[in-house]
């Protein structure tokens, strides 16, 4: 979810992990007009609630984040190269991608390729909270968490859980550090029982 703690917990996997490479989520909203004059370009539709409805699968290029996912399956080691992680020699030719996002187990055509899913949750008023503390390229309007952040999040993981989509949930409100190691043995682990 929005400020579950996903960015941080992804970056302290990233100095853990050899030959890991990180796709976001984030990098593939849609263009938004940011004045009338831009207005052709936008993408991202406004709602009857009146808010441009940035939390949903369509204010997003999917097709674009997949074929991102396939160059780094075809070759994960030019894929790390490319975007900058140094490929350890000595270490095993084992190579990670994360994804790390906030609607990535209601598009479809990715849901076979995680090995793991995880999904970090907060309490209602502590994901309030936080994100009134960040400052988004887009800043928020008045009542956007409400009226829409807020249930289009509930929306998409009612799917989600409808769907029968497994995950494994990770509460947010623990530290950080706590959250980092809970994970990094869990991915070690799955790691070892796929050798
Ligand atoms: N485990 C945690 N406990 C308390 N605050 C956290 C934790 N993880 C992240 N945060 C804080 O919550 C905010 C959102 O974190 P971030 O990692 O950017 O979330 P996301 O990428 O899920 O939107 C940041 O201010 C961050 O410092
Ligand atoms: O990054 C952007 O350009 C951007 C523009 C408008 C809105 N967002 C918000 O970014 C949120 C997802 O990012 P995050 O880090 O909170 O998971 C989502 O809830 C959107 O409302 C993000």
């Amino acid at each position: 979810m929005t400020n579950g703690g996903k960015t941080t917990l992804t970056n302290n996997l990233l100095k853990a992990l050899p030959n890991c490479c990180v796709i976001h989520q984030d990098d593939f909203f849609k263009p938004a007009a940011w004045a009338p004059l831009f207005q052709p370009q936008d993408q991202i539709a406004v709602g009857e609630d009146g808010f441009k409805q940035w939390d949903v699968l369509e204010s997003l290029d999917m097709e674009a984040m997949l074929s991102t996912v396939q160059a780094w399956v075809s070759s994960p080691r030019k894929f790390a190269r490319a975007h900058g992680v140094s490929v350890r020699l000595d270490a095993s030719d084992t190579h990670i991608l994360i994804l790390e996002g906030f609607l990535l187990y209601s598009y479809k055509p990715l849901l076979d390729l995680y090995s793991r899913r995880y999904f970090l949750t907060v309490p209602y008023e502590e994901c309030k909270w936080r994100r009134s503390t960040r400052s988004y390229a887009v800043p928020d309007p008045p009542g956007l968490f409400d009226g829409h952040v807020w249930p289009m999040y509930q929306k998409y993981k009612r799917e989600m859980e409808a769907n029968g989509v497994e995950v494994v949930y990770l509460d947010g409100m623990k530290p950080r550090e706590e959250l980092f190691h809970q994970v990094l043995e869990d991915i070690q682990n799955s790691l070892l029982n796929r050798s």
